[in-house]
């Protein structure tokens, strides 16, 4: 599913005006409609009929004024409040707010604290509040009347759906601007918005959904964007052909574990032959292979020199060996973070020329010589607290500029990028931009992010380029930790249960 920023949606929308020739008014009508529809089937719902709506001087206030007449037709009690003078009000909105003026409709302006009051007490009164303050024109922070409506919204417990956006966030980054509106649903117009496709901007949307207001086919099909929604069609799994054998569905070695962390690396390995690639080589040091072995029956282990009991560059060598046999090779779940192992993990992907992708350890190895993974074949896959070693930004700057982080880290070493989270952001400077929606936070549990590697390299090794193996990893890695956890709940999820369940996940 496509995103865009608020200037791609404007520029949109005025091909579709300037260009095709939908006069715009067409386009409020069929937003400010949609808005209704959902907003009537609520109130059906539960039997209620007081509606407030706030809307704002520009085109989403148009698209509340537009809500509001197909409301109050429908027989709902329609109270608009405008936090503008009407005065100020032109072209399409006006239009709108001219003829719910005419069918009698009540409107009232909140330009100063004292009629706070009165559309305070009217929200109390209402079943359902329909946020129309701004949508893509908002373009800096909420303050003073607004801010204040906004607050008495969000205090009031109702059932709020916003129009386009909710009011307060910032389309493009999803930040909270001052304020923000928290809806139950959002309504946006045509396409999903970067705004509300990643934290903070996906709490306070709640329920998204996208509304066709007749923008021309050509123009939906044929923008290019850079930002992209994964769905289930993106993620198909081909039919596997009869006449193969396990060589065709690849050879992976995981480089992983060390004395007091086996359980990374066995998940990892584990993962990876769940998903479906052929043949799994796991090389650990020595001194952990008979615990390996004795766990791991699929798997073909490698007990490597080892110097007390973790990687050292003594073991490159024979990694080297063994990254000649296979397609692709994983790195990084429970090495520890010594200087032994980290030397040893920087002289592997000096020297290795395949496939790679870094997770964990190896992430912390490279953190001050990221620079040489440029020109080489990589998937890094940090979370937040390994981003920041990576980048250099704080947690906090990187949860509140992910777009920017992404960006600028793809932009520079040209590598393939997954940033995990709550909403996993896949980067790749020539691909674009994929944003991940399955998972759950039962999935914050220790071991999650190593089966998360595995299924990825499983991906890569069956065949799939850099940023694909990436999509269907996270994607299938998610929706397995989403089916876990109906069975689970979300506290007692183990990354154990997310491997269980990688085989249904795939089988649908
Ligand atoms: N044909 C179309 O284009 C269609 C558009 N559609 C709908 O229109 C929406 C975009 O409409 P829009 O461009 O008029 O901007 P909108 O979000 O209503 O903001 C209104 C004005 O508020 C102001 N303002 C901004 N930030 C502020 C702040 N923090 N605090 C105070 N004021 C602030 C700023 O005006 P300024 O004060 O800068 O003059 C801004 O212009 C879009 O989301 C969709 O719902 C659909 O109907 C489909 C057809
Ligand atoms: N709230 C959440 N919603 C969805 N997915 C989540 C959430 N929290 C964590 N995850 C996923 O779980 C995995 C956690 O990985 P990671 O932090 O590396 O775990 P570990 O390092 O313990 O293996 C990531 O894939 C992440 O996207
Ligand atoms: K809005």
């Amino acid at each position: 599913m496509k995103i865009v920023s608020n200037g791609e949606m404007r520029e949109i929308e005025s091909i579709a005006i300037n260009t095709v020739g939908l006069p715009s008014v067409c386009l409020m009508e069929n937003a400010g409609r949609a808005v209704a529809e959902h907003a009537a089937e609520y109130l059906f719902s539960c039997k209620r009929k007081n509606i407030v709506i706030l809307c704002g001087k520009g085109n989403n206030g148009g698209d509340g004024f537009v809500a509001a007449r197909y409301l109050f037709n429908k027989g709902f009690d329609v109270k608009v409040f405008v936090v503008s003078n009407i005065g100020l009000i032109s072209g399409d909105a006006k239009k709108n707010l001219d003829i719910i003026i005419n069918m009698g409709i009540y409107v009232a302006e909140i330009l100063q604290k004292e009629q706070l009051k009165f559309f305070e007490k009217n929200i109390k009164e209402s079943d359902l509040v329909i946020d129309a303050l701004y949508g893509t024109g908002l373009d800096r922070e909420v303050s003073g009347i607004s801010k204040d409506a906004i607050d008495i919204v969000n205090g009031s417990g109702k059932y709020v759906i916003s129009v386009d956006i909710p009011s307060g966030i910032n389309g493009d980054n999803g930040k909270v601007e001052g304020c923000a509106v928290k809806a139950n649903v959002t309504v946006t117009m045509q396409f999903m918005k970067k705004g509300i496709a990643v934290y903070p901007g996906v709490d306070y949307a709640g329920k998204v959904i996208v509304a066709d207001i007749g923008i021309p086919r050509n123009l939906v099909d044929n923008i290019q964007c850079r930002y992209n929604m994964i769905s289930q069609d993106d993620v198909v799994l081909p039919k596997r052909a009869r006449n193969t054998h396990k060589g065709d569905y690849g050879k992976l070695l995981v480089v992983a574990g060390s004395k007091n962390m086996t359980g990374a690396a066995a998940l990892c390995a584990m993962s990876a032959i769940k998903t479906g690639c052929g043949i799994v080589k796991l090389a650990v040091p020595k001194a952990i292979q008979g615990i390996m072995q004795s766990s791991l029956r699929e798997i073909i282990t490698y007990g490597l020199d080892d110097k007390d009991g973790a990687f050292y560059l003594g073991s490159v060598d024979e990694v080297l060996k063994l990254a000649n046999t296979v397609d692709a090779v994983a790195i990084g779940p429970g090495l520890t973070n010594s200087c032994d192992v980290r030397e040893f993990v920087k002289e592997v992907i000096l020297r290795l020329e395949k496939p790679l992708v870094l997770d964990a350890d190896a992430l912390n190895a490279i953190s001050d010589s990221v620079d040489m993974i440029i020109g080489k074949d990589v998937i890094l896959t940090p979370h937040i607290g390994e981003m920041s070693r990576l980048s250099g930004g704080s947690a906090n700057e990187i949860n509140d500029n992910i777009y920017e982080t992404v960006e600028k880290f793809i932009s520079k070493y040209k590598a393939t990028l997954v940033l995990k989270g709550s909403r996993t952001v896949i980067g790749n400077d020539t691909e674009g931009i994929y944003i991940n929606c399955t998972g759950n936070p039962g999935m914050a549990t220790a071991g999650s992010g190593d089966v998360l590697t595995g299924m990825i390299s499983s991906f890569l090794v069956q065949g799939l380029k850099e940023v694909k193996a990436a999509i269907y990893g996270v994607y299938y890695h998610g929706k397995a930790g989403d089916m876990a956890s109906e069975r689970y709940g979300e506290y007692g999820l183990t990354a154990t249960n997310i491997l269980e369940y990688i085989p249904y996940v795939m089988k649908m």
